[in-house]
């Protein structure tokens, strides 16, 4: 493994990334670890920008040819702004959500297919891959029932696709797991979230602390 890692965060709606993702930086920031936490899509103004576009509820007319590419746009402006610059000053990057969402969204779960949605991304931002992906794994029933429960953040326009769409996405990461087993850790996000934490934080240890 390298010295710093570029560290993505996958998973159906509330599966509970962005939760753990804040602890464990903070468990890494404690032991003086340099790290940086973003998002997608956003991260950065552009594509903050483009995430509004997207996501808006009111956008009900975006093709999803539109969507995988506006999402392909702000990663890549994204990459090459953020992250690849945190990556080459050496810190370890944990993002939540990749390239696996456009795979297991709009390549699986929206029918365009998962090499051509891959194809979009190589000409985005080439062959780069996260070092380690932790997917959190979650009926995506339960997981929306957080997200309605919680109503900490707003619902936004993939939030209202049908369950069924969600049910895809599910199978879909499942396909993508296929593909890339070595890089992609599989996590039980219907535990509770302490457990959740502590598998995410005993592989981080061992990779990043004590190394
Ligand atoms: N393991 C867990 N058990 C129960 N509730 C949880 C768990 N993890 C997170 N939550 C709660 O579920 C809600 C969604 O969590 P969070 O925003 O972290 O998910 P997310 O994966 O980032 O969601 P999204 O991708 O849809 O934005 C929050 O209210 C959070 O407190
Ligand atoms: C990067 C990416 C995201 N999506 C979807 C997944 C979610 O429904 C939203 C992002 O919302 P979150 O609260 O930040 O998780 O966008 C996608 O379909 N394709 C992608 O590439």
């Amino acid at each position: 493994m390298k010295n710093n890692l570029f560290i993505t965060f996958e998973g159906p709606e509330g599966a509970g990334k962005t939760t753990v993702i804040n602890k464990i930086i903070a468990r890494l920031q404690q032991q003086n670890i340099d790290v940086l936490g973003t998002r997608e899509p956003g991260g950065i103004e552009i594509a903050e920008k483009i995430r509004e576009i997207i996501l808006n509820p009111a956008h009900t007319a975006i093709d999803e040819r539109t969507e995988a590419l506006l999402y392909a746009a702000a990663r890549s402006q994204h990459f090459f702004e953020k992250v690849e610059p945190a990556l080459k000053e050496g810190k370890h990057v944990l993002c939540d959500r990749f390239i696996d969402s456009s795979l297991a969204y709009q390549g699986y779960a929206r029918g365009i297919g998962i090499d051509e949605v891959l194809s979009i991304n190589e000409f985005a931002i080439g062959k780069r891959m996260p070092d380690l992906t932790f997917y959190f794994d979650i009926n995506p029933a339960v997981g929306l029932a957080r997200i309605h429960a919680h109503n900490e953040r707003e619902v936004n326009r993939l939030d209202n696709e049908s369950l069924l769409f969600h049910e895809k996405v599910r199978k879909g990461y499942y396909e993508v797991i296929k593909r890339y087993p070595n890089r992609i850790k599989v996590v039980n996000a219907e535990q509770p979230v302490e457990k959740v934490i502590d598998e995410v934080w005993e592989i981080l240890y061992e990779l990043v602390v004590r190394k």
